[in-house]
């Protein structure tokens, strides 16, 4: 029986969507019409096709087989995607097992976050997610295909390649990860170790060392990040096989069930007994499922930005005032960092996802009536993969948590509602992640120090100006004005303040990372300074109250001096490392709140 505190915000989704949705199902009905694209394609379009094939020529040509578009983000800059360099070619053995064939529809651009963030490339993250999406339809678009394997798992792939695929959303998908790095240094040591950097009592070579501990191998980073958020969302939307988000790579668990995937898909494609188109499997129940895992589990504040764009794609239009009222219904159930001490590691073997979702089902706070890639029901993905000699089993959900620092049941949560709250009030409307931050800190109110740049607030750190009680304002950092970089450099000077005892907070209209915690913050501001946002009018020494009880974000200024106050004046357009390419994707971003996205904003009225 589901909540019916989540059945009414599905509900109000569903009602606010209807047009879009309906839309988007006749879209996806016309391009499953006519028994798919292969068969629209002429002669020499197909040849061109299979030309390269090599021994599965025939098969393509003759077109009785499924033919599965593999579009993979595989480069070696991302640790967590160097794994699918080998991905295609075993794919392709296990796509024939089953009378299938595989091909690669396409490659797509990954960033690694990690490799920018702090860097001038940080302000072509968000876009990157969006360059995915135009590159997974670029392959797609050869038509050559009865279903999708999705390769991707850090921040802005998996949304652009679900963006990207939903637009081809009457053939099938899986979403196909590599799995975290073994554990390396702990992250709360490495932290401290930046920390001590960032005061100048370590320095560069101990705090490589210790980078270099932490980040040691392929795999995704193990903090509870946007990327591994992301492998959570997939899960309790159905779109992995069950239980691929957190099985480590190269390990023969790990190949047979990539290589379950591949079998899948024949299964599940165009032409297969059990279609399953991805755009019904992403529906609004999907989408409140994806909400309902990232509050659970203390996820990315990124996702805030990443599911209505991901939604949008899929004709489903949700807000804000979705996510904070499923937080007020949502218990904080797993403590992964930065919520916590454990890494992603031991969360899986505390129970993992599988234990996430039967909790959560069992509260009736997931939808389990939804179209999944691999089962009947939700519930049947909520399941442990194993090897029974060579055979791939499964194994069902632990009934109680291994290790319940890390994993509680939804009856007896960490926090009674979810780790992320809507703050609003004159100064817009912002995400505060409270999960990541100690209650005592929920509330702030001191003086605001304004600053344009990260870089600045690092030297008045330095400096120490900062040593006191303040809320840092770094602005300018929407969307339209520099493509909204992640700002994490900040944590650990931040950190250091809170550590000596000041009350610290961030204010931005700028991003965070899903690996940023301890500090409170108020991000994502909207609307943003550039453009007449009220952070352009804000003014050191200012008081900023914050409230992650209340919800609150406001200036304590009075409102006849705050009408007379003039904007500030807007810095230079981003220039170098390419940054001026995206300047048309600054220009027609829409808020944060909608997925700061031109290339959706675009599509509006038209999808
Ligand atoms: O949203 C995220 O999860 C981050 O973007 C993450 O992908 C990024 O790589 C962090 O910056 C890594 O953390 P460090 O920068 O602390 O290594
Ligand atoms: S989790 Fe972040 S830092 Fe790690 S590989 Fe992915 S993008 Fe890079």
């Amino acid at each position: 029986m589901t909540d019916p505190r989540i059945a009414e915000v599905t509900a109000r989704i569903v009602e606010r969507s209807r047009p879009t949705r309906t839309r988007y199902l006749d879209l996806i009905e016309r391009a499953r019409a006519g028994g798919g694209e292969r068969n629209r394609l002429s002669c020499g379009n197909l040849a061109h096709g299979f030309a390269a094939s090599g021994e599965d020529k025939p098969a393509i040509r003759g077109g009785g087989a499924m033919n599965i578009g593999i579009v993979t983000a595989y480069n070696d800059m991302l640790s967590a995607h160097q794994p699918y360099a080998g991905y295609p070619d075993r794919m392709k053995l296990w796509a024939r097992e089953v009378g299938a064939t595989a091909q690669v529809a396409g490659g797509v651009p990954a960033m690694c976050d990690g490799v920018t963030q702090g860097q001038p490339g940080m302000e072509l993250s968000l876009f990157s997610r969006d360059t995915i999406a135009l590159s997974t339809a670029i392959g797609l678009s050869h038509g050559m295909f009865e279903s999708m394997a999705l390769l991707g798992i850090c921040d802005k792939i998996v949304p652009g390649l679900l963006i990207g695929a939903l637009r081809f959303g009457h053939l099938p998908a899986i979403l196909i990860p590599a799995g975290p790095m073994p554990s390396g240094l702990a992250n709360k040591e490495k932290q401290r170790v930046r920390q001590l950097y960032a005061e100048g009592k370590v320095g560069r070579a101990e705090l490589l060392e210790a980078e270099a501990a932490s980040y040691h191998g392929a795999g995704t980073c193990t903090f509870y990040g946007t990327a591994n958020s992301n492998q959570m969302m997939m899960e309790v939307m159905g779109l992995h096989m069950p239980g691929a988000a957190f099985l480590n790579p190269g390990t023969k668990l790990r190949q047979e069930v990539t290589r379950a995937a591949v079998h899948r898909l024949a299964a599940i494609g165009g032409d297969g007994g059990d279609y399953r188109p991805l755009g019904l499997c992403v529906d609004e129940k999907a989408i409140v499922n994806a909400c309902v895992g990232l509050l659970a589990t203390g996820g990315s504040t990124n996702h805030a930005i990443h599911i209505p764009a991901i939604a949008r794609a899929a004709g489903i239009v949700i807000d804000w005032e979705d996510l904070d009222r499923l937080s007020g219904a949502v218990p904080l159930i797993a403590r992964v960092y930065p919520n916590g001490s454990g890494d992603v590691n031991h969360f899986q073997a505390a129970g993992g996802m599988s234990y996430v979702m039967a909790t959560l089902l069992d509260a009736g706070l997931l939808h389990d009536d939804i179209l999944t890639v691999a089962g009947s029901c939700l519930r049947d993905h909520a399941a442990d993969p194993r090897l029974d000699e060579e055979a791939l089993v499964y194994d069902p959900a632990p009934p109680a948590p291994l290790d319940e620092t890390m994993l509680r049941p939804a009856t007896n949560p960490f926090l009674p509602d979810g780790g992320m709250r809507l703050v609003q009030g004159n100064l817009g409307r912002g995400t505060f992640k409270t999960s990541a931050v100690d209650p005592s800190r929920w509330t702030i109110e001191a003086p605001a120090r304004v600053f344009a740049d990260q870089d600045e607030v690092l030297a008045a750190f330095k400096a120490g100006e900062l040593a006191r009680d303040v809320v840092v304002v770094v602005r300018f950092q929407g969307p339209r004005a520099n493509g909204m970089p992640e700002l994490h450099k900040l944590t650990p000077p931040l950190g250091v303040l809170q550590d000596k005892g000041y009350r610290v907070a961030l204010v931005t209209d700028g991003r965070m990372s899903g690996a940023s915690g301890k500090v409170p913050a108020a991000i994502h501001v909207s609307p943003e300074a550039l453009g007449g946002g009220p952070l352009a009018k804000l003014r050191d020494g200012d008081i900023v109250r914050l409230c992650g009880e209340t919800g609150s974000l406001d200036v304590l200024v009075p409102a006849e001096e705050w009408a007379t106050r003039e904007d500030a004046p807007t810095p230079p357009a981003p220039l170098g490392t390419g940054r001026e390419l995206f300047a048309f994707m600054r220009h027609g971003a829409d808020t944060a709140e909608r997925g700061g996205s031109a290339m959706l904003a675009a599509m509006e009225g038209v999808a």
